[in-house]
């Protein structure tokens, strides 16, 4: 029977970890990190999670900022409120929250942030930062999941470590990640993705599968193999008949995979929260290495 990876414990001792530098640097600081988010059009879940970036900056004494934009927004307003904020003196970091509609080129956007802004880490320049082992934002999601395996002494070196899913936020940077020559890293990668033959073969025979493709419950227990450490990012909306009208599922079958797992990431409570501890982080660093903070 699997052990737990909770997430949201860690998440909290992250967070008051921040808070206590925040107050320690408010001592000889003026002003505390700022971080703005922008969202654009409607969105359920893309709205609760920038709500909860902004309830998560309060808890740790960080200044925020929402930026709404309706979803009918044209690219240059966004690019034009993206230089705006990259010339402020008083914004350590933003991030523009995905997906964005349609009529908005991504690529544009995210070129267009100036990297030392850029606390999700997706700018080019820091995914190149990244691969070759600068010092950079890492992006939230594989950041978290990093966090939790090294606070928990999950060993990674050696280790046979699959990935489905090939994002570029999540699957992609954590396959290079765990790769990496720094702990946690120095697993033997494999990244699996939709024109992959046969998933199964490779999930059972991983020490650890990290999933990433939004398929509530793809991820069976004989699937895996005895031991295997279980890491699930998805995180998709079921419609059901509770009061909310909607459960959170994960990629992640999670009783049957628990029964042979060694240790297992709950949805939620797993790397979500993890997540949004990880933006938090990326702001402070920011925020330590911009020179407006005198
Ligand atoms: N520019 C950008 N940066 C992102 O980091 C980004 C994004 N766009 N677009 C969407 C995805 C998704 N994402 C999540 C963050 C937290 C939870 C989270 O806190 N989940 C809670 C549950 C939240 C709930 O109750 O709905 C949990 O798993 O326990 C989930 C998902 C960040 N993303």
């Amino acid at each position: 029977m699997a052990e737990i990876l909770d997430g949201l414990k860690v998440s909290k001792e992250i967070k008051a970890e921040i808070k206590a530098e925040v107050e320690k640097i408010l001592e000889t600081k003026r002003r505390a990190p700022h971080l703005v988010a922008i969202l654009v059009g409607n969105n359920g879940a893309s709205k609760a999670y920038v709500n909860a970036k902004v309830k998560d900056c309060e808890e740790v004494g960080f200044r925020s900022t929402l930026v709404k934009f309706p979803s009918t927004v044209s690219e240059s307003e966004l690019l034009e409120k993206i230089d705006e904020l990259n010339k402020s003196k008083s914004v350590d970091g933003f991030i523009v929250q995905l997906p964005l509609p349609k009529q908005v080129d991504q690529e544009k956007i995210i070129l267009a942030i100036d990297p030392r802004k850029d606390v999700d880490g997706f700018h080019p320049e820091n995914f190149g930062k990244m691969a070759l082992e600068m010092d950079t934002f890492l992006p939230a999601t594989p950041f978290g999941i990093l966090t939790l395996l090294e606070r928990y002494n999950i060993e990674t070196k050696g280790k046979d470590c699959v990935i489905i899913g090939r994002s570029k936020i999540v699957g992609r940077p954590m396959s290079i990640l765990m790769g990496r020559k720094d702990f946690p890293g120095n697993s033997t990668v494999t990244l699996t993705h939709s024109y992959t033959k046969d998933i199964e073969e490779y999930t059972k025979k991983a020490d650890i599968v990290i999933t990433a493709l939004g398929d509530p419950h793809f991820l069976k227990g004989e699937m895996i193999k005895d031991g295997a450490v279980i890491i699930d990012v998805g995180i998709t909306r079921v419609d059901d008949d509770s009061p909310k009208g909607y459960y959170l599922a994960g990629d992640v079958d999670f009783d049957s995979c628990a029964e042979k797992a060694s240790w297992i990431t709950p949805v939620p409570g797993g790397v979500g929260p993890m997540t949004r501890a990880m933006l938090m982080k990326n702001t402070i660093i920011a925020y330590k290495t911009s020179v407006y903070n005198d």
